[in-house]
């Protein structure tokens, strides 16, 4: 979706626990879109944070989490991997008695972890509809991108539901198999960073150079700016869009032969493959019954 387009549907009432960097892209997604601010609630610790989230949003803000939770009748889970499962077993009674849509964002936690710990002490709790989503930081401007994979109890009114909310951010896509969300968080969930250090690195080598500092900045931005465009608004395969700036013999040439000879594709290789089992520790070590 572009900025400024309203949802296809409503998403209802969402309470966010955690009011963190991501949450507030995601939240200035729905509300950028015509979501009324106040069925939107957050869950924050931090004053200074709610303070913002109410200024720039309109948003209701809640330091307890049961008291957020208990206003909404979708949850999305957006704190930190390594808290999420104290968060998830201090709501699970709430959990057990309101039944509502689970959406986690949170990187490497699996959906059976989230049942568990939102099942609370009973092993025979009924599982809960339970959507693991990632997205990225580009929802800001509603140019995220998120995978998205649902269990079993998430009906076709709870897809909808979850495809809704994430959709406010940008492009969503469902991916039935699990277990690639680790490969999902690698490429577009962390991959913002790596278009942010390419461009830095861009910054770094015009001042090395010789280019004054804002001039260096402005062409490195402008540059993955037009390049990201002709990206996504073009037919071409971003190998054709390479090959039509690489004149034979040329300044391009002379570039990308010193990325590949240097191993630039097995090091990108390399470093998603690194975030991916990342996103697997982070769910084994904050589960010591996995
Ligand atoms: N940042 C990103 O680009 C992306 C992040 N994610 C995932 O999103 C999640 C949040 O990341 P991010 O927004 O960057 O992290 P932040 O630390 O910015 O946000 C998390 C917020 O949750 C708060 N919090 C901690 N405990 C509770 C609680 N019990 N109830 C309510 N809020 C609480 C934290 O407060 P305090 O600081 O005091 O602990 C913090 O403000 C992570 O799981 C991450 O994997 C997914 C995709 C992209
Ligand atoms: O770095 C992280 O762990 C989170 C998940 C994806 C992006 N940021």
């Amino acid at each position: 979706m572009s900025p400024n387009e309203t949802l296809p549907s409503d998403p209802g009432s969402i309470a966010f626990i955690g009011g963190g960097n991501m949450a507030r892209s995601l939240i200035g997604g729905l509300v950028s879109r015509g979501i009324a601010a106040d069925t939107i609630h957050v869950a924050e610790p931090v004053e200074a944070l709610r303070a913002a989230l109410e200024a720039d949003f309109g948003v209701r803000t809640h330091a307890s989490a049961l008291q957020a939770a208990s206003e909404a009748e979708t949850w999305l889970l957006a704190v930190k991997p390594q808290v999420m499962r104290g968060v998830c077993e201090a709501l699970a009674t709430q959990a057990q008695v309101a039944r509502p849509l689970a959406i986690s964002i949170a990187a490497g936690i699996t959906i059976d972890q989230l049942s568990r710990w939102l099942g609370g002490d009973s092993a025979d709790a009924t599982p809960l509809p339970i959507v693991r989503a990632m997205p990225n930081t580009p929802a800001l401007l509603g140019a995220g991108m998120t995978g998205l994979h649902a269990n079993a109890q998430v009906d076709a009114g709870g897809r909808t539901r979850a495809e809704a909310l994430l959709s406010a951010a940008g492009k969503t896509v469902w991916i039935e198999d699990e277990a690639l969300m680790d490969a999902v968080t690698a490429v577009s969930g962390s991959g913002p960073a790596y278009v942010f250090l390419l461009a830095e690195a861009m910054e770094e080598a015009g001042k090395a150079e010789g280019l004054p500092d804002a001039a260096a900045r402005t062409l490195a931005l402008q540059t993955v700016l037009g390049a990201a465009r002709m990206l996504t608004e073009s037919d071409e395969a971003p190998s054709e869009l390479r090959r039509r700036v690489t004149s034979p013999g040329g300044t391009t040439q002379a570039a990308v032969e010193t990325f590949e000879s240097g191993g630039l594709r097995d090091l990108v290789a390399q470093a998603v493959h690194n975030a991916a089992e990342r996103g697997r520790q982070l769910a084994r070590a904050n589960d010591e019954d996995a």
